[in-house]
């Protein structure tokens, strides 16, 4: 196992900073719930390489973690001495970094394809987040739902591969998936299907995604992930649980 730390002690206010990691190694700031910073952890499974990871309560940050990163988000990138922050950047920092695994193609025009897939993709971010507020009140249950409708008909569209990267997953994949996990934790609690035969390619990428093993011996319990989503529409996140 190249990735320890997934389950760490949270750190927060008052709490020591750590030493730098060791010469090669990787250790990335994390909160085990944000879909931003699974986007790097998913990219350093599947990179293989020696990485720890470092939890940051985000209600009570600790003081030096502003070093790390300049607004104290996660997630953040630590490694010789160098920090790297954005999920969108870390990606494509490692595949330069180690070119011999890369999941963005170099060539030019494929990567371009690939970012701009990405880009379509991304209409199920706000149709996500949208999903929060019927967790506690459910009148606006039609609109919301209708606006993840209509992000899941074009990922249904766009899904032309068994993964979006094509036949094999890659920086698409990576990058999106963390969104679909989300919903599909969401689902449960505000009582709508996902997957659902609606989207039935949606629906095979999502099960054949979230089995992958650089995937799966990242990402969190369904049950911890509802338990999250709970405290975090009650307002007061659980960073624990
Ligand atoms: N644009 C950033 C977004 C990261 C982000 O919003 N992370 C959230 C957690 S999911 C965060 O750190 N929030 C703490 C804060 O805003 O103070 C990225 O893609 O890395």
């Amino acid at each position: 196992m190249t990735i320890t730390g997934v389950n760490s002690n949270v750190l927060k206010k008052g709490d020591p900073e750590p030493s730098a990691p060791a010469a090669g190694t990787y250790r990335l700031y994390n909160m085990r719930f944000c879909p931003w910073a699974e986007r790097a952890l998913i990219y350093l499974s599947a990179k293989g390489v020696p990485t720890e990871v470092v939890n940051i309560h985000l209600m009570e940050k600790p003081e030096w973690y502003f070093k790390k990163h300049y607004q104290g988000k996660v997630p953040a990138l630590e490694h010789d001495g160098r920090i790297v922050i954005e999920s969108g950047v870390i990606p494509e920092y490692l595949d330069d970094l180690l070119p011999e695994n890369r999941f963005l193609l170099s060539d030019p025009y494929e990567k371009a394809q690939q970012k701009l897939l990405l880009e379509r993709l991304s209409v199920v971010v706000p149709a996500f987040y949208g999903l929060f507020s019927l967790i506690k009140d459910a009148s606006a249950k039609e609109e919301k739902l209708g606006n993840l409708k209509k992000a899941l008909d074009e990922a249904e569209q766009l899904l032309q591969h068994e993964f979006f990267s094509g036949s094999k997953a890659g920086y698409v994949d990576f990058l999106i998936f963390p969104f679909f996990e989300r919903i599909w934790w969401v689902s449960d609690i505000a009582g709508f299907a996902f997957p659902s035969p609606d989207h039935p390619k949606v629906a095979k990428w999502f099960k054949a995604t979230s089995e992958l093993p650089e995937i799966a011996r990242v990402i969190q319990p369904l049950e911890k992930g509802h338990l999250f989503i709970k405290s975090y529409a009650d307002g007061k996140p659980d960073y624990d649980v």
